[in-house]
This record gives C-alpha cells, structure tokens and sequence, in this order.
C-alpha cells in the first residue's frame, strides 16, 4: 500500500514512517522540511522504502498533485501545529495549518480517490477531567486552550465531510507519547523532564506532582497503533483512542528513573502539579480507554513504563550533546 504522511519529519510522524516501512508499505513524507539527522538514522534500514516531498498542507494543489503522482492509497495527517504553548505564539497560523490544512487534506483526497485518511486527534480534546475516569471515544469533548479547540474543530470537520464525499476519515486520539526524537518538553509533567535531568545531573525538587497521572505510551506502541489503523479493512468507528491504557503518577515515572538511574538526584512531593502554570490543572484527565482501538484495531500497547524509559534514556545518553 501507498501511504502519505503529513508533517513525517516531525516526533509522531518519523516513528509512523518507520512503522508502516518496516511492515513493508511504501511511504511518502509529505512536509515542509526534511527528516533532521537523528532521524535519518533511526530510518536508516528503510531508505529504500522511503519518499520525500517538500510540501505545506496549505498548498492544496501541490498536495493534490502529490497525490495523483504517487497514486496514494491512504493518508495520515500527522502535520499541525502541536501543543497550546505553541499555538498561543500563532493562533491564527494554527487555526490555519491544523484546520484549513485538515480541509485541504481531505478535498485533495476525495479528488485523488484516496481510500483513507487517518487523522491524528488528540486526547487534549477531551478536556480537563478532574474525576480521572477512563475516557471513552463517546464522552463528549470538551477542549480548552485554542490547540485543542482546533484538534477538535478539524476532526468534526473530517467526520461531516467524510459523510458526504468518497472518502473514509478516522481520527485517532493519541495521549502522552514519549521517546527518541521527541521536541524539546520543558515541563515536569512529561517523561523527558525527568530524563533530561537525570542525565545532565541535575537536582530536582518539587514540593508537589507526585499523585499527578498521565497515561504515558511509548511512542513506538502508539505508532503501531496509527499503522494498525491504515491496514485495518473495516473501520466502524470514526474515532479510536491510542494510549497505554492507563495512568500512571509522575511518582511511578520519578521512581522508575531513579531505578535506571540509581545516581539521579529527583524528588516530587505529593499531591498534584501546583502552581502559575495553568496547563498543570487543565492537563488533569484520566487514562483514555482503550477497549475499542484494542477489540477493532487489534491494538494493544506492548512496552511497559520502565522498559519503554530504559530505551528512552539510553537514546538520549547517545543523541542529547
Ligand atoms: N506529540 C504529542 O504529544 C501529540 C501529538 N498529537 C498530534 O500528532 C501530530 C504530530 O505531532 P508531533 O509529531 O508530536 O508534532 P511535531 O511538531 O513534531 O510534528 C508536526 C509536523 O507537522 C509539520 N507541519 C506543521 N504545519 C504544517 C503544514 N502547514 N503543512 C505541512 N506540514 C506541517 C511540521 O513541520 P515543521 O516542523 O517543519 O514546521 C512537523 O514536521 C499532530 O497532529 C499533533 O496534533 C496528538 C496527541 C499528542
Ligand atoms: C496530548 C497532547 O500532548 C501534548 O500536550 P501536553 O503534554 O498535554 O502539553 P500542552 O502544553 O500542549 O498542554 C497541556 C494542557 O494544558 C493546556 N494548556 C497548556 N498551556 C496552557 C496555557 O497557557 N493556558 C491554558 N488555559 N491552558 C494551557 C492545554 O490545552 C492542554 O489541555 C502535546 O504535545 C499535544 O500534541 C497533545 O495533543
């Protein structure tokens, strides 16, 4: 199968490239710039299966030109612009890249007789739950920050147009992905912070954050996940959940670390993250639910926390300085 990505060179988007080349599908890139030198490495065996195709979701006829050149068969739409810090610096631009280019994305296919377009959504959608109850795809979204807002309005859109034209539209809503080639994550409410420290030696002491959960997936499980989507030959669902599962606390996440790390000089009172940040409070949910993605998709995440943050740390030993 013949399988676009957009915004490939990015985090989500190299590992889905790998996934779907290493299960033998032939894949096309489709971003604004190339993969960046780790990247390359990390795909290094699967050159041969690889296309790349500079381009922006926002020049629709370069895109739909794309698409008829290389006889596209399924799209994943992984480009947007990611994450609310992000977006409150250009919400205008977000609105754009991550709504107009979904639209863009799914007329182009529709013209292309592409069968599929994969979308990735995000668990953000949701919204803050301060219960921390599962979430099931059926839960009404109830996004907060202008990233989420847009996550959603696009995936809305998907489902509408998908209803009307030739085209099938899935959104996956993925939560908490960590692992090699992840931006830069300042916060202590991801897996990185925590590594990052370790490694540089750094001494960190929060006062509160230990009871703090966030269902943490190791990003080559939530990539199977998306690749799992594109082969699947009914979908009866226009929405799945891709996670781990489950919720783990950042005291579970500071613990395992210091296990792997025996030196690391962390410590995390209890509690939940306090303090000036407000995406501490709204980024409070519970795990998404994953009963649907695992009985349809046949997905089920493979790799536990201390094994997924034993790799992670021993990437970025090899690739941080
Ligand atoms: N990482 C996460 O925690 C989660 C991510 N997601 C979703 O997954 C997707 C991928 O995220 P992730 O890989 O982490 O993010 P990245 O920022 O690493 O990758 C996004 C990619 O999209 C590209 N891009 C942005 N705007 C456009 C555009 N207009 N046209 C073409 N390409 C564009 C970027 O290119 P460039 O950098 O060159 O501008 C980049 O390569 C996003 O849709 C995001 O919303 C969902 C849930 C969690
Ligand atoms: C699943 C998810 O995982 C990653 O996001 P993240 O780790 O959750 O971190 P974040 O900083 O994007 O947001 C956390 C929460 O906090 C809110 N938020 C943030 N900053 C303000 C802020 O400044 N104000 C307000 N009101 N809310 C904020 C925001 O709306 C969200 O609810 C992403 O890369 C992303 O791709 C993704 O989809």
């Amino acid at each position: 199968m013949k399988v676009l990505v957009t915004g490939g060179s990015g985090f989500l988007g190299t590992h889905i490239v790998k996934a779907l080349a290493e299960a033998g599908e032939e894949v096309i890139n489709y971003s604004p710039s190339g993969f960046s030198e780790p990247a390359m490495a990390y795909l290094a065996d699967l050159a041969s299966r690889i296309h790349y195709v500079e381009g922006d979701v926002l020049d629709a006829g370069q895109f739909g030109r794309t698409l008829k050149s290389y006889q596209v068969e399924c799209i994943v739409h992984a480009a947007a612009i990611n994450g609310e810090p992000a977006a409150r610096r250009c919400p205008e631009r977000t609105l754009a890249s991550n709504v107009m280019g979904t639209a863009n994305v799914l007329t182009q296919a529709a013209l292309a007789r592409v069968r599929r377009v994969v979308y990735l959504g995000s668990g953000t959608q949701y919204g803050p739950r301060l219960d921390l109850r599962p979430l099931r795809e059926e839960e009404p979204a109830r996004p907060c920050g202008i990233y989420a807002t847009t996550k959603q309005m696009a995936e809305m859109y998907g489902i509408e147009y998908a209803n009307l034209f030739e085209v099938e539209f899935v959104s996956l809503r993925i939560s908490a992905p960590y692992g090699p080639l992840e931006k830069i994550k300042p916060s202590p409410m991801h897996v990185q912070f925590w590594c990052r420290a370790a490694l540089e030696g750094r001494e960190v002491n929060l006062a509160s954050g230990g009871d703090h959960p966030r269902d943490f997936t190791y990003v080559s499980d939530t990539a199977r996940g998306v690749a799992a989507a594109c082969r699947c030959e009914k979908l009866r669902y226009n929405i799945y959940n891709i996670s781990s599962g489950r919720s783990y606390t950042l005291r579970e996440l500071v613990e395992v670390v210091k296990r792997l790390r025996p030196g690391a000089r962390l410590r995390i009172g209890e509690g939940f993250l306090a303090g000036d940040n407000p995406s501490f409070r709204t980024s409070l949910r519970g795990p998404l639910d994953i009963s649907r993605t695992r009985n349809e998709l046949g997905f089920s995440p493979e790799v536990d926390l201390v094994t997924g943050v034993n790799e992670y740390l021993e990437w970025l030993d090899e690739n941080l300085w």
